[in-house]
Order: C-alpha cells, then sequence, then structure tokens
C-alpha cells in the first residue's frame, strides 16, 4: 500500500515545569518542558507523530522552522521516503536555500529531527512493529558525508550483528529485564534539601541504584547537596554531576576536582557543548581522580560527534534522539561510538525524551554493542501521562516498548490543554 502524506502540522505545546522547577540545571533556571509537535497525515488516514524538545519560548521559532520544511515533506509518499532515506535526510538538510540557516544545526536541526522522527514514526506503524528493516536498509537510511574518515558504511554494514531489526520485537533478556536507568528527578538545581531527600527516599525504595544531580551555581551549595545525595544514597550507588555547561576549562577542572571525595562517575557537559578540545582537557585532568566527562544533550550533530571520540574528549556519548537528526543520525553516532568503544548512555531529561530514546537505546543493546558494561539510560519522572504509549519504568530499568510506532504520540486533549498560548493551562496562566 502507498501512503502519500497530504499534511503536516505542527503545534506548539508547552508545559508549565518552571512553576516547580522540575528540570532546572545551573544554566536554564526555569525550563517550560515543551515541544514543537508535529503530526504527519497520510491520504489512507494512518498518520505518524514527532517532536523535538524545547524549554519554553524558544518553541515558537522551531515551530516557524517547521513550517518552512513542511513543503518538503507534503505530496511524498511514505515509500519513496523509505526507499532512498537518505537521500530524503540530504533533501531536508541540504535544501540549497535554507541549509544557511544550519547546516546540520541549530534551530533548523531541531526541526529536522521533529519531522523526521515523525517519518520513523510512520513507517513503524505503517509496517504495523515497534520499527523496521534488516541491516542493509538500517545503514542506507544514513547520511555518510563528514564522517567516512572515521565509519565507512562497510564497517556501519559490519558493526550491525543483528539480523532483520531497528525496533525489532527485543531479545529475551530485554523483555523480562529491561534496559538499566539512572534517575535525574532527585536532584534538579531548584529542589530544596529537603525534597531532594525525599526524592532520594522514593526512588530507593523503587529500588533505583544510579542517580544524577545539577551542580554549578554555587560551589558550597554543591559540595552540601554532593554530601547529601551520598549520605541518601550510600557508598554503593552511582552518582553523576551535571554542569550543563557552566564553566570555562580551567574552572571546570578546579570545581570538580573539590567534588571527588563524592566519587561521580562522570562530570556532564562541564563546558561549551562546542569545546571539543575544552572536553578533552577536563578528560585528561580529571581521569586520575576517576571521573569521566559525559556530553552530547547538545551536541549538534554526528561531525561534532566524531571529533569527540577522535579526540578521546567525552567518555560516555549521550545521544539526543531530538537534538540530532532523529534516527538517521543518532544510528550513525552509536555506531561510531562502538567503534570507538566508548558507551552510549543517551539524554532524556525532557519531554518526550524517554519515550522516543528508549527505542534507540534497545537498537544500541540487540544490534550493535551487546554490552552493559557503564551503560544506562536517563530516565526523568515527569509528563509520560501525556503519551499514549508512555515509557514504562520496572524495577529501574525501560520495559521494551510494546506498541507500533516511536512512542512520539501525545494524547490530543493534552495537546490541546497545553498548545501555547491558547490552550487552557496557558490561558489561565496568562491572565493571571
Ligand atoms: C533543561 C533540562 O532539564 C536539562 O537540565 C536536562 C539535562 O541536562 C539532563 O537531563 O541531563
Ligand atoms: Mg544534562
Amino acid at each position: 500500500m502507498v501512503h502519500k502524506i497530504i499534511k503536516l502540522a505542527v503545534t506548539d505545546v508547552r508545559f508549565p515545569t518552571s512553576l516547580e522547577q522540575h528540570g532546572s540545571d545551573a544554566m536554564h533556571r526555569d525550563p517550560d518542558y515543551s515541544a514543537a509537535y508535529v503530526v504527519i497525515s497520510t491520504d489512507v488516514g494512518l498518520r505518524g507523530y514527532g517532536l523535538t524538545f524545547t524549554v519554553g519560548r524558544g518553541t515558537e521559532i522551531v515551530v516557524c522552522a517547521v513550517e518552512a520544511l513542511a513543503g518538503l515533506v507534503v505530496g511524498k509518499s511514505l515509500e519513496e521516503i523509505i526507499s532512498d532515506f537518505r537521500g530524503f535526510y540530504r533533501l531536508l538538510t541540504s535544501d540549497g536555500q535554507m541549509r544557511w540557516i544550519g547546516p546540520e544545526k541549530g534551530v533548523i536541526h531541531l526541526a529536522t529531527a521533529a519531522v523526521l522522527n515523525a517519518v520513523w514514526d510512520l513507517w513503524a506503524r505503517a509496517e504495523g512493529k515497534v520499527g523496521c528493516g534488516d541491516p542493509k536498509q538500517i545503514v542506507s537510511c544514513i547520511d555518510f558525508r563528514y564522517i567516512t574518515d572515521a565509519l565507512t558504511e562497510q564497517e556501519a554494514l559490519v558493526y550491525i550483528t543483528c539480523v532483520g531489526c531497528l525496533f525489532c520485537p527485543p531479545e529475551d533478556q530485554m523483555l523480562k529485564e529491561g534496559y538499566p536507568a539512572y534517575t535525574t528527578s532527585c536532584a534538579w538545581m531548584g529542589y530544596s534539601d529537603q525534597q531532594l531527600k525525599q526524592l532520594c527516599t522514593d526512588a530507593l525504595n523503587n529500588g533505583w541504584t544510579k542517580f544524577k544531580m545539577k551542580v554549578g551555581a554555587d560551589l558550597e551549595d554543591d559540595i552540601r547537596r554532593c554530601r547529601l545525595i551520598r549520605q541518601m544514597i550510600g557508598p554503593d550507588n552511582t552518582l553523576m554531576i551535571d554542569a550543563n555547561q557552566r564553566w570555562d576549562v580551567g574552572e571546570a577542572i578546579a570545581w570538580v576536582s573539590r567534588l571527588a571525595e563524592f566519587r561521580p562517575l562522570w562530570i556532564e557537559e562541564p563546558t561549551s557543548p562546542d569545546d571539543i578540545l575544552g572536553h578533552a582537557a577536563i578528560s585528561k585532568a580529571l581521569a586520575p581522580l576517576g571521573i569521566r566527562v559525559a556530553t552530547g544533550e547538545q551536541c549538534h550533530n554526528r561531525v561534532m560527534f566524531k571529533q569527540f571520540l577522535q579526540a578521546s574528549a567525552l567518555q560516555f556519548v549521550q545521544i539526543d534522539s531530538c537534538r540530532l537528526g532523529s534516527v538517521n543520525e543518532n544510528l550513525a553516532v552509536l555506531l561510531m561510538a562502538h567503534k570507538f568503544q566508548v558507551p552510549v548512555c543517551p539524554h532524556a531529561g525532557g519531554v518526550g525524551l524517554c519515550e522516543l530514546v528508549q527505542h534507540l537505546i534497545l537498537f544500541d543493546y540487540i544490534c550493535v554493542s551487546a554490552d552493559l558494561n557503564n551503560r544506562m539510560c536517563e530516565y526523568v519522572d515527569h509528563l509520560h501521562e501525556h503519551f499514549t504509549s508512555p515509557a514504562v519504568i520496572r524495577n529501574a530499568c525501560y520495559m521494551p516498548p510494546k506498541d507500533p510506532g516511536y512512542s512520539s504520540e501525545m494524547l490530543e486533549s493534552s495537546v490541546h490543554t497545553h498548545q501555547y498560548p491558547e490552550g487552557d493551562v496557558w490561558k489561565t496562566l496568562l491572565n493571571k
């Protein structure tokens, strides 16, 4: 059957998370978790749902960028797209008049992610499964331009060990135990000590063993809060810290050295996400303290990741389902990470990110790495109730999604009440 795309609609959906400081960090003190939410409709009634994550006012700019891309999608059939998905990725990322405002970075790339995420969702739904493709087909979705010095198409084909799957029915171990997760939800920057203690207690009771906390605003506060969380979780559980790009290179090294006594596994985003050599310097300086560097949530494309890997500038690759150009570009990055033997631990702190990225990490485990050592996927406990197929956590592990698609569909009622500014939630807040 042919599925012709006849419409692309995009909505600015925002959740007022800043009211309770959910999602806050040293650089984003008042994030309203938001999404440019895309619905593509076909002439046979099937729809695909996609999104990209944002944190508030910027969403309206991403929505404009999605609208500017719509003309490249509407009128095509799904079958035409997937018969040359690499070409379609290029069409979106290399359009002669649009690429000037990227290329493959910033607002236009977030918009590309939203559109392509919807296409992947549509593809999986059309196939009636949680995904599609054999290794050759999967590799044919990747644009290798700019990365062949690090990863060739032939190598990629060898690295995909499992026959016949992207989003295929997961293997037994994943079905029984799930994929290990860590929680960031106990220690957002704006939470009080009391709240942090209570959330840690609840999380420990629910079986969580890996915790991430926000740092970087005030050193004395960080020392106090790290001590508190270490006391709460005990010596054997895992702690990670996240500065969200707060420091210069030297400052990062000095600051994190002061937190070494709390034995963080990694410092995340210590400095500018674009500073590859800075991250390399921080990695080198902190290695003797047993602290590694993680980054990726604002690493804007595969070329940047390539250089991070080539420069040994990161020890954990944090792919993001909405920052990179959808599944297509995430596949390139997780295959490069495999080649460089750096574990992938996806970023999921945002609305919808847990839902989407769980598919990518399952693919990484089942089809590429077959390794859980030092690997875990972030989980944040917010806003899942707005999705038709929310991520399911059992005993601190992601349980494989069961419904066909990319788990990216939101409840119509949630979209309706949270669209900005006309949804009821915002009408009420803005009129206060
Ligand atoms: C603004 C977001 O909540 C950000 O703090 C998320 C993040 O850094 C993470 O989940 O890691
Ligand atoms: Mg982070």
